[in-house]
């Protein structure tokens, strides 16, 4: 599959009261490639009840589910991986999930962690944030240069990732992003539609930029 596209990232407190399926599905709809399972819970049994509802979603709609910091839950469900620094070894997920599958690391705004997460196997490299994201303030800030650098230095498909929006998405894709990773400014919307229309705005930029 190819890495490219609207890159959607769930989260708890944007999808509680039941939004979880319904704005999954409608930014499938809308063409999200890749949906990963952000949930910081340690409510196993529901992480893995959502997960496989997320699976037969993402199915349906030909996209790619990534489950965010647990290797084993991606095992289990047959699924990709992103890891963050201290997440555990990328060279050990990829051998626990084979070579087929998606795994990809965070690199925050350092390109030897990008080189070191490559010849571990990652099949992207992620930075950011860029903007200032509600989700996560205090990760560290990347820029624009980094992006470029990034592109030039790696074939890797490279993620963007901290306040996307539809606005300054299009400067992060010219700039050498083959992916855009969003959460507030996909869900945090009054009603699927208006995810599906945000979905498809995004999804719309790759086919121009
Ligand atoms: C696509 C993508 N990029 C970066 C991250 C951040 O991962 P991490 O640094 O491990 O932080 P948490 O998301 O686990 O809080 C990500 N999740 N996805
Ligand atoms: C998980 C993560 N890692 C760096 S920024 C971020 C949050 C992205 O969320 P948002 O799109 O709401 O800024
Ligand atoms: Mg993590």
């Amino acid at each position: 599959m190819k890495l490219r596209g609207l890159y959607a990232i769930t989260d708890s407190q944007l999808l509680a009261d039941g939004k979880l399926l319904p704005y999954v599905e409608a930014a499938l709809k809308g063409g999200a490639r890749l949906l990963q399972y952000r949930d910081k819970s340690s409510d196993d049994a529901r992480r893995l009840r959502e997960a496989e509802a997320l699976r037969e979603l993402c199915t349906r709609y030909g996209a790619q589910l990534i489950i965010n910091d647990d290797a084993e839950l991606a095992a289990r469900l047959g699924v990709g991986l992103h890891l963050g620094q201290g997440d555990g070894s990328l060279a050990a997920a990829r051998a626990l999930l084979g070579r087929q599958a998606i795994i990809g690391g965070t690199c925050h705004a350092n390109l030897d962690l990008a080189a070191a997460a490559i010849k571990e196997g990652a099949s992207y490299i992620a930075f950011g944030r860029f903007y200032n994201s509600q989700t996560k303030p205090g990760a560290p800030a990347a820029t624009l240069d980094l992006l470029e650098q990034a592109k030039q230095r790696f074939q890797a498909p490279i993620v963007a990732i901290g306040g996307v929006t539809l606005d300054n998405a299009p400067e992060l894709i010219a700039r050498g992003a083959s992916m855009v990773a969003v959460i507030h400014a996909l869900f945090g919307a009054d009603s699927a539609a208006e995810v599906e229309r945000r979905a498809r705005a995004f999804s719309a930029l790759f086919d121009t930029v």
